[in-house]
């Protein structure tokens, strides 16, 4: 090129600085609107999937009309910051293409001048040469330009992606970490001067200790907020400790390996999740390896064959919609069911008896009462008559242990606990 004629390369070249200057300006936008893009998408579709599952809540406060308004607000949110995205990103070619024609009239206009001008140094022949090296010279630098703009939409969806992906995922087990089933537990808990705080501002318990002996009940009360949840977050370890340790059988549990801990503990929540599945197969996710005989064991325990049975296929029964054809008391009955079946030495009964009406919460009782029995269990319940006969009553209040002890030592005592069990607003969760 550069022996054909300086001047025309020069010409020819001058268009790049003008492409890598329009590239970057139009990217620098786009980039910037892609992620945004990503962003209310992602917006939206939370949206759509929380107003899905509070669909029920929707309807009962007469939501509906604001909760499609809000919808319309956040697809008019997508639909202008995607149209400004893709509008800029399909600028890049038209542009492109314009410095492309200019850089032919430049090199065509330029080199005919030339031509005119110094007749003979350059010919026809070498005009339209260069204007062909423009085009193969351009051509390529266009097509990136473009791959360019859609490598960047591609990178802010991997960005969120990625976003996701590097959440933290639970610390590995140490290589000596202890295995329960190995070993065998008897069940003895200790939480040994625990204080934890979920954003290392505001401590959630605070000098915490408590020990349950096998075998025992250990009734955690105290108004809401208290830290009773943290209590039960702290022992499953779904957060450790920040002081202090809590131990079982003596070995600090983040000295245990965390699925054999948490296979050590049966867990009853007041909101079961429940399969679409069989009722049986919902009972047999609490020991995937138990028997058609060991499951219905399992329901008898829990006082839960006697409803079973009277559904339209027994323990075929289809659950539909996370148990949406049983009733909240039955739920639960299979949840203990499933503890039953788990059979772990330690026990976590949480609200296990709230929102059922006073007989189904007796049958509750009764499940709950065989379920505990020989296990240390742990009780958060919502009526104080499910932990009357617990062996020891911790009630917590802002994070302290603020009296401990039997019903009767503690109603004698006439503290924080008299006043919680006279009051109508008790809750023991
Ligand atoms: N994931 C969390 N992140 C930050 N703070 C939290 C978190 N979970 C609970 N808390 C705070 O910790 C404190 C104790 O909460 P916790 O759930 O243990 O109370 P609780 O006694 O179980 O209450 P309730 O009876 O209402 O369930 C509360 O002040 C709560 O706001």
């Amino acid at each position: 090129m550069l022996l054909k004629s300086l001047s025309l390369t020069l010409v020819t070249l001058s268009v790049i600085p003008l492409m890598t200057l329009l590239t970057r300006l139009i990217t620098k936008h786009t980039g910037k609107l892609f992620v945004a893009q990503q962003q209310t998408l992602g917006e939206l579709n939370g949206k759509i999937e929380e107003t899905i599952s509070g669909q029920r809540v929707v309807k009962l406060f007469c939501h509906e009309e604001r909760v499609i308004a809000e919808f319309e607000e956040s697809n008019q949110k997508l639909k202008k910051t995607a149209l400004k995205a893709q509008v800029l990103s399909r600028i890049m070619g038209p542009s492109m293409n314009m410095l492309n024609n200019l850089g032919f009239v430049l090199v065509a206009g330029i080199g005919g001048l030339l031509a005119i001008r110094n007749f003979g140094s350059i010919t026809i022949g070498t005009i339209s040469i260069f204007l062909n090296y423009s085009r193969q010279f351009t051509r390529p630098i266009n097509e990136l330009a473009n791959q360019y703009n859609m490598v960047l939409s591609a990178v802010a969806g991997a960005e969120r992606v990625f976003q996701v992906l590097e959440q933290a995922p639970e610390p590995a087990d140490a290589p000596d970490a202890i295995d329960l089933k190995e070993i065998g537990i008897k069940g003895h808990v200790e939480f040994d001067h625990v204080s934890f705080t979920y954003d290392d501002e505001n401590l959630v318990l605070k000098d915490f200790s408590l020990e349950a002996k096998p075998g025992q009940t250990i009734a955690l009360v105290g108004p809401t907020g208290a830290g009773k949840t943290t209590i039960i977050n702290l022992l499953t370890r779904f957060y450790d400790v920040k002081e202090g340790s809590i131990r079982i059988d003596g070995i600090d549990i983040r000295n245990i390996k965390r699925n054999s801990l948490r296979s050590s503990l049966g867990i009853v929540l007041q909101d079961t999740y429940l399969f679409n599945t069989s009722v049986r197969e919902n009972i047999r996710y609490g020991r995937l390896d138990a028997t058609d005989e060991e499951v219905e064991q399992a329901a008898k325990t829990a006082n839960a064959h006697g409803f079973i049975i009277r559904l339209p296929q027994g323990y075929d029964t289809i659950l539909t919609d996370d148990g949406g054809n049983l009733s909240h008391g039955q739920r639960q009955l299979l949840a203990i069911a499933r503890a039953v079946l788990a059979d772990t030495t330690i026990l976590i009964l949480d609200e296990a008896t709230s929102s059922v009406d006073t007989r189904t919460e007796v049958y509750i009782q009764r499940a709950m009462l065989n379920l505990m029995k020989g296990r240390t269990s742990f009780v958060i319940a919502h009526r104080l008559s499910t932990i009357r006969d617990a062996d020891l009553i911790v009630v917590i209040n802002h994070g302290q242990l603020v009296e401990k002890g039997t019903h009767e030592e503690l109603l004698k005592r006439k503290g924080f606990y008299y006043n919680l069990y006279q009051s109508q607003f008790v809750r023991t969760k």
